[in-house]
């Protein structure tokens, strides 16, 4: 069974105290998400591979370590996965980045696909699929399943804050998948939002409502 992180970090539950703000604007909204996505990406990477390496000091040869050079995928669900992919690039220059195009339909609640473009060599990857919002759970997934038709083995979700619902509904579709978020919140409304969430999180990235 997948592993379910609730990352509750002081630096993390500050800033994310301020983006549930309704007052808060898409420029603040913005830099607070890429923050905590540094600061998560922390956590996530907690057990890549490093290896043995000598390195010469002023002084003398040192044994250290560096990365094993296990390479990376970054795939944001879009369109809010995108505010917290430059946030993991800090950390992880060398990853590279996939898109997954997924709305939900406002009425069924159901993901309908747009748009998949992914690295050439995605099977050989580690993915880090990230989008800020697990609601029902059915974006994340779908987008899962299609990166394991394309060949994903090893795969990770990392999110901000999730419901109840959607982890429940994660962890059976995708057993093999671990969860990082910053919040389990209580439940989701009639209308599938996250209670209390934070709203629709694309809308508030790109301040398109
Ligand atoms: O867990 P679910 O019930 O599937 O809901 C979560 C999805 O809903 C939001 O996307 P939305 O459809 O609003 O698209 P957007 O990012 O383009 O705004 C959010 O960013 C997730 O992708
Ligand atoms: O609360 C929610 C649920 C789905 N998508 C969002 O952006 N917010
Ligand atoms: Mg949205």
């Amino acid at each position: 069974m997948g592993r379910v992180t609730e990352i509750k970090h002081p630096l993390i539950l500050h800033k994310l105290a301020i983006i549930r703000d309704k007052n808060t604007g898409s420029k603040d909204f913005r830099e607070l998400l890429e923050e905590i996505a540094t600061l998560m990406a922390y956590e996530v990477t907690r057990d890549m591979a490093v290896e043995d390496v000598q390195v010469e000091t002023p002084v003398a040869m040192a044994t250290c370590k560096m990365l094993a050079g296990k390479k990376l995928a970054i795939v944001p669900i879009l369109r809010a996965g995108m505010g917290m992919v430059d946030g993991i690039l800090k950390l992880i220059p060398a990853a590279k980045v996939g898109h997954i195009g997924l709305y939900r339909n406002e009425e069924t609640l159901q993901p309908v696909e747009y748009f998949c473009k992914l690295p050439k060599d995605i099977e050989e990857r580690e993915v880090i699929v990230v989008d800020p919002m697990l609601a029902t759970g059915g974006s994340a997934a779908d987008a899962i399943t299609l990166l394991k038709k394309r060949g994903a083995t090893n795969i990770k979700f990392v999110g901000l804050v999730a419901a109840p619902e959607g982890v429940a509904h994660l962890t059976k579709a995708h057993p093999d998948v671990d969860i990082y978020v910053a919040a389990i919140d209580e439940r989701l409304n009639e209308k599938g939002y996250i209670v209390p969430g934070l709203g629709d999180a694309g809308d508030r990235l790109f301040g398109t409502k």
